[in-house]
């Protein structure tokens, strides 16, 4: 038991919670008349000096750091042979208690918490602190899901040598990343890692791995085996994957983070003009302020079945109209590299009413054994194979200059395009070709993959990302189609996926091509 007044000044109300190193107390301080958490370290059987004065190094790091979203550090005290520290006191639920009363979270929900802890992470590894123990129960998440990271018990200073010569393990071995369960020094790239795990776990519902027995076993099994790749997370499923690479040099830093997860989380809640708010309790000097959080989801409204409240137009990924990015259509390094610019690009997208992406980037994984090899299509598809199974027929002119595919407009380099455009002819019934490609979606990707020209698929990136955005389509129906003659067809589409149904109009370039007839084009409107 505490005392009942905690080194002269902080009167113990309430227990609010107990972790690993001790009890979490509510406590008044007398002094300033504020409600304050103090948190009883040292004093445990087994406490050993190297433990204390990793506590008051906790306070030290941590005490450097003000922010919305980290929580304050106000004191360390000692009294009574123990240490304690005394924080901002945050009415919350840990995430893990969230989840675990809730269920799994959302995409976008997940992105609005995550977001914020990474704003938090990203300053402190700005000031040279690494948290080391990211996990969600160190994540306390207040009214209206606004978020604070806790806990910086274990977070050090880099610059820290007594620290590093220490050798203590210490944190959690389940967020651990493969370096750190090698015993590697800690880095920001393992507080990435372990942010991209706490996402996981979050619209997963559980995390990566299973828990094993014991910490040993648990950091082996780290070390040893690449996460797999989240099936829930929409949207978010690429940054996952990314910051959950296994060589930390392809982790996005945590500012890239929270500047993705934000874009994802303000996709549903965008305007520069929303007030802010701050938390109730004690808040801290403020260098950003708090966004106005989503709507407070309905315990109905969690678990996955439920649709996300997130419109398609911020889960799916939208083509790119012609001239919107030149850059985003030339051919593309890798498939990592592209994805900053392509997450970036949504929030902008959404304001030039591009929805969802019938034919472009969607949340599958190239990279991902899973989606290569025997699930992969041949590359330029069956020469004669049309969605019915029939030969293209031609005749009629050459498309015109406003029908000219995407791809070539914005600078691809397919080898194989300009062979297309040599013998490209409008189809006879491009307006049955496009239906008939849809009819195939989203069930049937393998055939419909093999449709798109060369061109395309090059812009598309692998079939990989195509089936990856197709998985999170339930169905695509055509409303209206009209084919102009020369082999430009728009279309209206309605697609139903977890979020609702959403309705966009296209406009696709049908060619009779040497590979047979192929979608050569595709654009939003
Ligand atoms: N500043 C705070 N304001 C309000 N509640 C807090 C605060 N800090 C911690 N808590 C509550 O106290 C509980 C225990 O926190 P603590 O940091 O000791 O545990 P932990 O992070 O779960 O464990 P570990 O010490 O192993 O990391 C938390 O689960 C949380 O509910």
């Amino acid at each position: 038991m505490p005392p009942e007044t905690i080194a002269g000044r902080y009167e113990v109300l309430e227990q609010i919670g107990r972790g690993g190193m001790g009890a979490v107390w509510l406590c008044r301080d007398g002094v300033l008349g504020r409600q304050v958490a103090v948190k009883q370290l040292g004093g445990l059987p087994g406490e050993t000096a190297p433990n204390l004065a990793r506590s008051l190094r906790e306070a030290r790091a941590s005490a450097a750091l003000t922010h919305p979203h980290v929580v304050s550090i106000y004191d360390a005290v000692e009294d009574q042979d123990r240490v304690w520290l005394v924080m901002e006191y945050v009415p919350s639920r840990t995430l893990s208690a969230v989840t675990a009363d809730q269920g799994p979270l959302t995409p976008r929900r997940a992105a609005f918490i995550g977001a914020q802890i990474a704003d938090g992470l990203a300053a402190a590894h700005a000031a040279g602190t690494v948290h080391r123990d990211v996990k969600p129960s160190n994540v306390l998440v207040g009214d209206g899901d606004l978020a604070k990271i806790a806990d910086f018990g274990i977070a050090r200073h880099v610059d820290d040598e007594t620290l590093t010569q220490t050798g203590m393990v210490t944190g959690t071995p389940m967020y651990f990343s493969p370096q750190l369960a090698r015993g590697r020094t800690a880095v920001p790239a393992d507080d990435v890692w372990a942010l991209g795990a706490t996402l996981f776990s979050v619209v997963e519902g559980e995390p990566p791995w299973p828990q094993l027995p014991n910490a040993i076993a648990m950091l082996h099994h780290i070390a040893e085996h690449p996460p797999p790749r989240p099936q829930r997370a929409g949207l978010l499923g690429d940054l996952v994957t990314r910051m959950l690479s296994a060589d930390p040099a392809e982790r996005p830093d945590m500012a890239t983070v929270a500047s993705e997860l934000h874009v994802i989380a303000d996709a549903e809640h965008p305007g520069p003009d929303e007030p802010t708010v701050a938390f109730a309790a004690n808040p801290p000097t403020v260098e950003r302020e708090a966004r106005v959080p989503p709507p407070e989801p309905t315990a109905d409204s969690i678990p996955g079945p439920t649709p996300d409240p997130t419109p398609v137009a911020t889960r799916l990924p939208p083509a790119l109209p012609v001239g919107a990015e030149p850059s985003s259509a030339a051919p593309h390094p890798s498939r990592r590299s592209r994805w900053l610019p392509i997450a970036v690009l949504v929030g902008a997208l959404l304001l030039l009413g591009a929805v969802g992406a019938a034919l472009l980037l969607g949340g599958g994984d190239d990279d991902d054994p899973a989606t290569a090899a025997d699930d992969e299509p041949s590359a330029s598809g069956d020469p004669d194979r049309s969605p019915d199974g029939e030969e293209g027929s031609g005749g009629g002119d050459q498309p015109g200059s406003e029908t000219v595919p995407e791809a070539t407009a914005s600078g691809s380099t397919s080898e194989d395009e300009p062979e297309d455009e040599a013998t490209a002819e409008p189809p006879a019934d491009a307006a049955q070709f496009v239906s008939d490609y849809y009819a195939l979606l989203p069930s049937d990707t393998k055939t419909a993959w093999d449709l798109l020209s060369d061109g395309m698929q090059a812009e598309v990136g692998s079939y990989g990302s195509y089936k990856g955005f197709w998985r999170t389509i339930d169905a695509v129906s055509v409303e209206d189609v009209a084919d102009d003659g020369s082999g430009t067809v728009t279309v209206e589409l309605t697609y139903t996926s977890d979020a609702g149904t959403e309705s966009e109009t296209r406009t696709i370039t049908v060619e009779d091509t040497s590979e047979g007839t192929q979608i050569v084009g595709d654009q939003v409107g």
